[in-house]
């Protein structure tokens, strides 16, 4: 695989409840990322359907939403990083949060799914009505991380509120070797004023890797509305692509990757050799 530098596009987009809408979407960023050369599309958390807090639009993997992005990334010749949809579980009660990757030389999904491990349970004000959220009520969690191996290098996967638990970046840079790692988030207004950026951040500089956050932006209804700021960081911590202010424009941030400096900076910061592993003592 060659270490060299490759185009990626980082979608923000404004999802609702309407599949046919959002994939009317998808397909447009599709356009702009190919228009623009690039090699993948990243998409946000829920980029299928966005808003219900059950498991009612479910669907296996083979179900309407993937075979549509299989097709859509085999004809426009894109990876496509399908960043959280709601995937069918067993008895139908609850659902997972999957992230799917395609590989358009075969139209097919790559490699394992990733099943969002940390859910979204929380009482803050979060809410444009000030609400919490319970995504365990209506979400299973999975239990094992997935790296994919790409034309632009090992891709990590982690979703949303994923990117509060460092020990998941760890494991995706140092037991999966990644050097891409995606964050595809519908993260809330108030909770990434605070904290979106400077998570990004520390994530991609601790695991020297790139970090592909595709968001979803603005108000998908009367009560959820979010942050937006989708963005691409370099190994070294700098915002290479950033969708603009305001932050609830729907289109793509489009970065290079650049695994040659990937390379240079774990050369001259070698983290690998210099981790321990270290346990609290009482
Ligand atoms: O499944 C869907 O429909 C969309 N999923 C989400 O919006 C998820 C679960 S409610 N949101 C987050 O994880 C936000 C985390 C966040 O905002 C933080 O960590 O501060």
């Amino acid at each position: 695989m060659p270490r060299g530098r490759h185009r990626i596009a980082c979608a923000q987009m404004t999802s609702t409840a309407d599949f046919q809408h959002n994939l009317q979407t998808v397909t447009e960023l599709c356009k702009r990322a190919k228009a623009e050369a690039c090699e993948a599309l990243f998409l946000p958390e829920a980029f299928a359907r966005i808003g219900a807090t059950d498991a009612s639009y479910a669907e296996p993997l083979d179900g309407p939403i993937v075979r549509a992005c299989c097709a859509l990334a085999k004809e426009y010749g894109l990876w496509m990083s399908l960043g959280g949809y709601a995937e069918r579980d067993g008895d139908g009660r609850k659902r997972f949060n999957s992230h799917v990757m395609i590989d358009p030389r075969s139209g097919e999904i790559s490699g394992d799914v990733y099943r969002k491990i940390h859910l979204f349970d929380t009482d803050a004000a979060v809410g444009v009505d000030g609400g919490g959220m319970r995504e365990s009520d209506y979400t299973r969690a999975g239990t094992t991380l997935a790296s994919y191996d790409t034309t632009f290098g090992k891709v990590g996967a982690s979703i949303c509120y994923d990117l509060r638990f460092p020990d998941v970046y760890q494991a995706l840079r140092f037991e999966h070797e990644a050097d891409v790692i995606c964050v595809p988030s519908a993260f809330t207004k108030s909770t990434g004023q605070a904290h979106w950026e400077v998570l990004l951040r520390a994530r991609a500089i601790e695991t020297q890797c790139y970090v592909v956050a595709a968001a979803q932006a603005g108000k998908h209804g009367e009560t959820r509305e979010s942050y937006g700021h989708a963005m691409v960081i370099d190994p070294w911590g700098r915002i290479v692509a950033k969708m603009d202010d305001p932050s609830n424009e729907v289109g793509i941030a489009v970065a290079e990757i650049d695994l040659a400096l990937v390379d240079s900076i774990r050369t001259q910061m070698p983290l690998a050799e210099h981790r321990r592993r270290v346990r609290a003592e009482f």
